[in-house]
């Protein structure tokens, strides 16, 4: 279901920008007590401001995780506002994989309950720490090449981002483009990841305040399905729709 929703939100909005609601709620700045108000009003602003431009929101439970039980309400809540006023697929980013029986408490509550589009998992404990979601026919974002400086701990040695690559590129082919990568735009890879990714979308964070380069990702994807997500950059900026549209017109305008 993500990928049918993307495709068609991404010709509608002319927009391949993935705004991320890492809702930190220590950063909003309304004077607002109730935490669980606080971080929902803050999202439906947003996303009032952005819907017309981007392509996917993506929600990282560790910011709503943090506020608590009212956190928890307020990214249900959020999700279900999103559902109900706009078309734009969800992206959980969770990165969430366990021994089966636990990965599968876990799809119960990320895909059954919370209905995410699609769901962001850590491929580390392998093939059936990830099935469960696929079987409830969910879209999932595998880890392959993550944007923070310690990827060089494993990710980047051995070639590690190379078997993942492949590891997901065999998932997809079973279970029918159910299947898409992240990689983060601060690394250079593309090029040899590409060579192994035939029909894979790519979630692409890590612009902006991470520090990676919009125009040299842009080079090396633009004959693949993509995502850029972009989290501070936009929702704490002084005005996040003009930021989105930024983004959106940097984007296309270096495709
Ligand atoms: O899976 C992710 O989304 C992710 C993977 C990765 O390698 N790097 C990365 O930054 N992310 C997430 O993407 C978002 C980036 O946020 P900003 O740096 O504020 O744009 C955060 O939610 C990160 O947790």
């Amino acid at each position: 279901m993500f990928y049918k929703k993307y495709l068609k939100i991404k010709e509608k909005n002319n927009s391949h920008v993935c705004v991320g609601l890492d809702s930190d709620y220590k950063k909003i700045s309304n004077e607002e007590k109730d935490l669980y108000k606080r971080i929902y009003d803050f999202n439906k602003d947003i996303v009032e401001k952005t819907n017309k431009h981007v392509c996917c929101y993506k929600l990282n439970s560790a910011f709503y995780e943090k506020a608590g039980v009212e956190g928890m309400k307020a990214m249900e809540d959020t999700v279900n506002y999103i559902k109900e006023n706009t078309e734009i697929p969800i992206i959980l980013d969770v990165k969430r994989s366990d021994i089966l029986n636990t990965a599968k408490a876990y799809a119960d509550y990320f895909v059954d309950k919370l209905q995410a589009d699609s769901v962001t998992l850590n491929p580390l404990m392998g093939r059936d720490s990830i099935t469960p979601y696929l079987e409830k026919k969910v879209h999932v974002f595998i880890l392959v090449l993550t944007s923070n400086p310690s990827a060089s701990d494993f990710i980047m040695k051995n070639d590690l981002y190379i078997d993942l690559t492949n590891f997901s590129q065999v998932l997809n082919k079973e279970f029918e483009n159910q299947v898409g990568i992240v990689v983060g735009a601060t690394n250079d890879k593309f090029k040899e990841i590409n060579k192994i990714n035939e029909n894979m979308i790519y979630l692409i964070p890590g612009i902006g305040a991470q520090g990676g380069d919009l125009k040299k990702v842009l080079e090396q994807v633009k004959d693949k399905e993509f995502v850029i997500n972009s989290s501070r950059g936009v929702i704490f900026s002084e005005d996040p729709k003009k930021s989105v549209i930024e983004l959106k017109n940097n984007i296309n305008g270096g495709l």
